[in-house]
């Protein structure tokens, strides 16, 4: 078996890390969320049937989990396809698949889509949260669990021969479970023995990304190949977010394109502004954390497509970028999260 030493792993072949060009780090092309369905409000509930239409789409939009088509992304690989494109079109090279067991993982659809749209795309590894743990995952040992992942990695996912090129999003709840504990120490072992990059699903409250990283590092992890997601809606002190930058992994704010009023996963939350994330991002930067910071859009739903009047994976590219600029991050700082930075952690060592 060749080392993956020096390498990134796509779902085509193991290329040179330079060729990555802009990635974005944290994103879903095809994955089925039906089990996360939010019953609507008392009154709403006839919006959540039906297809999506322009005269539901704000409701939608504020309410994305309440809408049942809206769950099923893997329908819409054709659209996926056009929006991966644009993606490349607008300078896009790279997106990191993060759909792991549990939410419908398709190997061979992300295949296809890195093989007629040339961008590369690289596969997640592992075990989304809890409530989606086969009871097969549930009985295993965190060596049985390992093996699991190192096999998706050397060998391929999912009865497949295509590999995966990350472990995660690895899912956590709060309070994390002994399942998802076991799954964590899994992803450590599998990341010593291999050298992989790592992406961490943080359970909805501001210690949780301390745990995860306290668990992982006790279990042989390095941190510093290590992303903790969805920090847009976990940590929102600034000295807590700065302590916990100081643990030494990849920040990343990836749910840009999500604004909301109501976030329904956790009513005590309020979702941040893409100009909120762009503040938080910069202070940052002026902390100098410059090299640990990730962003993506996190797309994970039909609305957030731009067949449905949504973003698709190009507005970062496009719209949040330009406005980095203008809140004073250069250039070159742009380049670090979306080249440098992403190029550093996908690189087996
Ligand atoms: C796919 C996924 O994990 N979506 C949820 C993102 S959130 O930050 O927990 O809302």
């Amino acid at each position: 078996m060749p080392s993956l030493r020096g390498k990134v792993q796509t779902v085509l072949r193991p290329v040179e890390p330079d060729c990555l060009g802009y990635t974005l780090t944290h994103e879903h092309l095809t994955m089925n969320y039906s089990s996360f369905f939010c019953p609507p409000s008392p009154g709403q509930e006839p919006l959540s049937g039906g297809p999506i239409e322009m005269k539901n789409l704000f409701w939608i939009k504020q309410n994305p989990y309440s809408h049942k088509e809206n769950l099923l992304l893997y329908q819409e690989t054709d659209a996926v396809k056009e929006e991966l494109l644009h993606f490349k079109a607008a300078g896009g090279g790279t997106i990191v698949e993060n759909t792991t067991t549990g939410i419908g993982r398709d190997m061979n659809t992300l295949k296809k889509l890195a093989e007629e749209t040339g961008v590369h795309i690289i596969a997640g590894a592992g075990f989304y949260v809890d409530s989606t743990h086969y009871s097969q995952t549930q009985a295993m040992t965190v060596e049985q669990l390992t093996g699991t992942i190192v096999d998706e990695i050397l060998n391929g996912a999912d009865g497949t021969n295509i590999k995966c090129g990350v472990v995660g999003e690895i899912g956590c709840s709060w309070p994390l479970t002994q399942s998802e504990h076991r799954v964590l120490q899994a992803t450590a072992q599998a990341q010593s023995q291999l050298g992989c990059p790592v992406i961490i699903h943080p359970g909805r409250n501001s210690d949780s990304p301390f745990q995860i990283i306290r668990i992982l590092q006790e279990a042989g992890a390095d941190a510093a190949k290590t992303v903790m997601s969805h920090l847009d809606r976990t940590i929102f002190d600034t000295k807590k977010l700065l302590e916990f930058a100081e643990l030494g992994s990849y920040l990343e704010y990836d749910l840009f394109g999500t604004e909301f009023l109501h976030y329904q996963f956790h009513p005590d939350i309020d979702m941040p502004s893409d100009n909120e994330r762009i503040a938080r991002i910069r202070m940052l930067i002026d902390e100098g954390y410059e090299d640990r910071i990730l962003i993506a859009h996190d797309v994970h739903t039909k609305n957030r497509l731009m067949k449905y009047g949504g973003h698709g994976y190009s507005h970062i590219l496009k719209n949040i970028v330009p406005k980095m600029l203008i809140r004073g991050i250069s250039q070159d700082k742009i380049d670090k999260i979306l080249l440098a930075n992403p190029k550093q952690w996908l690189t087996f060592k």
